[in-house]
């Protein structure tokens, strides 16, 4: 087939937020107030007129990749640069606002095909010039802060232009899109051929293709659809060595699976420029609905005795007793006053179900027995279709508690289901004893194994004078907490530079040399984002 590439692209999102502008709201008044009530308001303003550092490159290293891109695709304009410094996590967004942009590129450089990614790299190697893979720009552990240190400056590779889908076989469910496709613009294509990827992250709006690939994300239908790096089933990486191409067959027993070796690796060992995933037909019925459980601890067991009974519906997520309280603003909705007075608040969770009608139906008669006899209380669609409706707005929440100097932030880990409840103890401990009086730690579990699950944290607490300066260390406080507890140190953020510095309490020192030897094949001359995940 020729390529396809979407017909409406996402906008840009702003250097200081997340999302389209047109989206984004203000804490309407009566939040505010609401929020006054728990935390200290004090306006804090993002600073947008900041001068970004001058390029280091020199102009003949800018004509060099000129030659290769062409004039239009190499961009030295400090607004463009602005917005390819860092990613969107909270201390990328606090760095930005106060005017920090110590980690701008010199360069952005748009290669419009894997053989220019090739040139580039090529040409990059030669130069030494860093390379940083800038795919949604989503990343939230500092994955795109490349340390330039021995190199001559730093280049972001956009992979904007390349958004097509090249190929698709009906016959074995497979389309391969290239890398900076964004989510929706993925699942529009492919919805005109009747098929979807069901790869929803709440960064999904922004977040590509090679992105997902590179960080081995998982989305909100990982119980149903499973996690990116399941979907893929074949890659094409640039590297400055040369191209490696994986994915002759769905399975294969040829040694250790080097697919696995390119997913989640952060463009420190190559640019994937082609992603080849297995596609299901679009689901023609979606339910989504609510379930209260009368503690944490119980719907966490719900969702193991589903896990290992191979009875998961699309969507299983579970919000601890704090988070049900915050996001539902009324607790007393679940389960009706009567019962939250008698028994307090309860957690909610949200089940949904996609695929053909019949398949629908049957699972969720399957399920609702299951939760039922588990304890649960079913609570209808309405707390379904209102997470469903709202799943991606969250992020702007974010900004507008950041503009009134309240510091939110996010973590995540995995870990096996008898550990569950210590793990989540430790880490909630943590993050309350490092930022103080006025914390709130809220938590979910949102992907689910037979074996295990993942924990997301979310946290408030006043920002004070310097929320960046608070933050760090109640984050080193968490990462230290959870590698005491044997977890993992990420489940689908990726390490980035964030965690870098816990990866081989994770996979031992003889793990981190291999990782090193093979940084060492593919980038000899260490260009592709050095400080990034490699130990
Ligand atoms: C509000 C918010 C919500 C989020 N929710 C989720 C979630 O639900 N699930 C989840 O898994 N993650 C989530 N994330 C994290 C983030 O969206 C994911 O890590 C995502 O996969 C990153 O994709 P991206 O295209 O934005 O990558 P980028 O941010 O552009 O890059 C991420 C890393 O991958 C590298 N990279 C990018 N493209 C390529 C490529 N083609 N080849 C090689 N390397 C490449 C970059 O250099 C960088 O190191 C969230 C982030 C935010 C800000």
């Amino acid at each position: 087939m020729t390529t396809e590439r979407p017909s409406v692209l996402q906008p840009e999102m702003p250097p200081t937020r997340w999302g389209d502008p047109a989206h984004a709201a203000g804490l309407p008044d009566g939040v505010r107030d609401l929020v006054g009530l728990v935390f200290p308001i004090q306006d804090a303003p993002a600073l947008t007129d900041v001068a970004v550092p001058a390029p280091r490159l020199a102009d003949d290293q800018v004509s060099g990749l000129r030659a290769i891109v062409g004039d239009d695709h190499v961009v030295t304009d400090d607004a463009v640069r602005r917005q390819r410094t860092r990613g969107k996590s909270t201390p990328d967004l606090l760095r930005q606002r106060s005017g920090d942009l110590g980690d701008a590129p010199d360069v952005v450089v748009r290669p419009a095909s894997h053989d220019e990614v090739v040139a580039v790299l090529a040409y990059a190697q030669e130069q030494r010039i860093a390379v940083v893979p800038f795919g949604g720009g989503t990343a939230v552990t500092g994955g795109l802060v490349a340390d330039p240190a021995g190199l001559t400056g730093v280049l972001s590779l956009d992979l904007g232009r390349m958004r097509g889908l090249l190929a698709l076989d009906p016959v074995s469910s497979t389309a391969t899109l290239e890398p900076g496709l964004r989510g929706p613009e993925a699942e529009a294509l492919l919805a005109e051929h009747g098929m979807m990827l069901g790869h929803f992250p709440q960064s999904f709006e922004y977040a590509s293709i090679g992105g997902f690939a590179a960080t081995r994300s998982s989305g909100q239908s990982s119980a149903g659809y499973g996690r990116f790096d399941a979907m893929v089933v074949g890659l094409r990486v640039a590297t400055p060595v040369g191209e490696v191409r994986l994915g002759s067959a769905p399975a294969n027993a040829c040694g250790p699976d080097l697919r696995e070796l390119f997913l989640g690796s952060e463009g420190a060992f190559g640019v994937i420029t082609e992603v080849t995933v297995r596609v299901r037909p679009l689901p023609e019925a979606k339910e989504y609905e609510g379930w209260r459980w009368s503690s944490f601890a119980d719907g966490a067991d719900a969702m193991r005795a589903l896990a290992q009974s191979d009875l998961l519906p699309t969507v299983i997520r579970l919000s601890d007793e704090n988070e049900t309280a915050i996001n539902l603003a009324d607790p007393s909705g679940i389960g009706g006053e009567d019962r939250a007075d008698k028994e307090g608040p309860g957690c909610l969770m949200i089940v949904g179900y996609e695929g053909a009608p019949a398949a629908v139906a049957a699972k969720r008669a399957a399920v609702t027995e299951a939760l039922t006899a588990l304890g649960g209380t079913a609570l209808g669609a309405e707390p379904g279709e209102a997470w469903a409706s709202g799943r991606f707005h969250a992020p702007y929440l974010r900004d507008s508690l950041l503009d009134v100097g309240v510091l939110v932030e996010t973590l995540e880990t995995a870990t096996f289901w008898s550990n569950r409840d210590s793990l989540y103890q430790r880490v909630k401990a943590a993050l309350t004893e490092a930022l103080g009086d006025g914390t709130m730690v809220l938590c979910h579990i949102s992907h689910v194994y037979p074996t295990g699950c993942s924990l997301y944290f979310t946290v408030a607490a006043p920002g004070g004078d310097d929320p960046l300066a608070r933050w760090l260390p109640a984050k080193a406080a968490a990462c230290e907490a959870i590698v005491a507890s044997g977890a993992a140190i990420t489940h689908h953020h990726a390490v980035g530079t964030d965690h870098r510095p816990y990866l081989t309490a994770e996979i031992g020192e003889v793990g981190a040399e291999v990782l090193r030897a093979v940084k060492r094949a593919v980038d000899p001359a260490g260009i592709l984002n050095p400080g990034v995940l490699i130990p």
